[in-house]
């Protein structure tokens, strides 16, 4: 428990613990449980699924470009709405019933998130995202006066265009933790998912990497597919930034995130600097 007494540490809730509705509330316990053992935690929430869901039921199509929404201006209008509106206050109104100190933060308030249009995969390729972004800057003072407070930032990844005031980017939730863990100084990055963690020989199920080295992961890029690309890659910008450990976690087991902080094995895949 002394281990991350006092310290930052980064969570990103996704994946079905976001849709099933124990697994919300064990991860609202798991959350307010660090807060009053004297950690500090920052939430970063995706919200894929209920973008998904929003924008099927208004009619407008949704279409994923290596690992990434391709997003029109309708869909930002529903990205924005469904994270700020819905995702956020679902999971705030969670962690409050526990613990009446969540607030949430979207990447436009403050100058949080900085971002520019996306225009490249992640091996380097051209590719029309349309208003997605890649975070360029961070200014976590909003954040930070909510840990001084003793609040729990619950943060939404929508960013400022900062080419074109007033408009809003679409952002990936783990790329976006990924950049706040790096700017708070976190001690840790954890992202809940779907799966146990990252398999070196995706998709048989007896090759969960416990550990993975930085570089192992580097060289995996190329061979990961979907949701995992911008998974791996928020890892390794953690890790670049400093960020000591990040760790992806199965978010389908209830209070996966309190067993990851709390007990020393951990489980799922820890990317360890060095
Ligand atoms: N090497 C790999 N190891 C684990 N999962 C992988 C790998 N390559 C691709 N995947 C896929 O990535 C998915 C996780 O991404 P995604 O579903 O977008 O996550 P989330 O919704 O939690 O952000 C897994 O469910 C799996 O289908
Ligand atoms: C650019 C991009 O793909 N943005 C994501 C933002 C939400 C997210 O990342 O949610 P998950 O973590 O649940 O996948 C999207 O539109 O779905």
């Amino acid at each position: 428990m002394q281990r991350y007494h006092g310290q930052i540490i980064v969570i990103k809730f996704g994946g079905n613990a976001m849709v099933d509705p124990e697994l919300l509330d064990a991860f609202a316990s798991d959350i307010a449980f660090l807060r009053y053992s004297g950690v500090k935690p920052v939430v970063v929430h995706g919200g894929g699924p209920h973008i998904s869901r929003m924008l099927k039921r208004v009619g407008i199509e949704s279409e994923f470009r290596a690992g990434y929404r391709y997003t029109s201006p309708e869909a930002m209008e529903i990205v924005r709405m469904v994270l700020g509106g819905q995702v956020a206050r679902d999971l705030v109104a969670a962690i409050n019933e526990v613990a009446p100190v969540a607030t949430g933060v979207s990447g436009e308030d403050a100058g949080l998130f900085q971002a520019r249009r996306k225009t490249t995969d992640a091996r380097g390729n051209q590719v029309d995202l349309g208003l997605v972004g890649e975070i360029v800057a961070v200014n976590p003072t909003v954040v930070r006066a909510d840990i001084a407070a003793g609040r729990i930032p619950v943060v939404s990844t929508i960013a400022s265009d900062i080419d074109m005031p007033r408009s809003a980017l679409n952002i990936n939730a783990d790329r976006a933790a990924a950049a706040l863990a790096v700017a708070l100084g976190a001690k840790k990055l954890v992202m809940l998912t779907d799966v146990e963690g990252i398999y070196r020989d995706w998709p048989d199920r007896s090759s969960l990497a416990a550990f993975i080295t930085p570089t192992e992961l580097r060289n995996m890029l190329p061979t990961l597919e979907s949701g995992m690309i911008p998974k791996a890659q928020a890892c390794l910008e953690a890790i670049d930034g400093g960020v000591k450990h990040a760790t992806i976690i199965d978010g389908r087991v209830p209070h996966s995130t309190l067993i990851e902080v709390f007990t020393h094995e951990g489980f799922g895949t820890e990317v360890t600097a060095g």
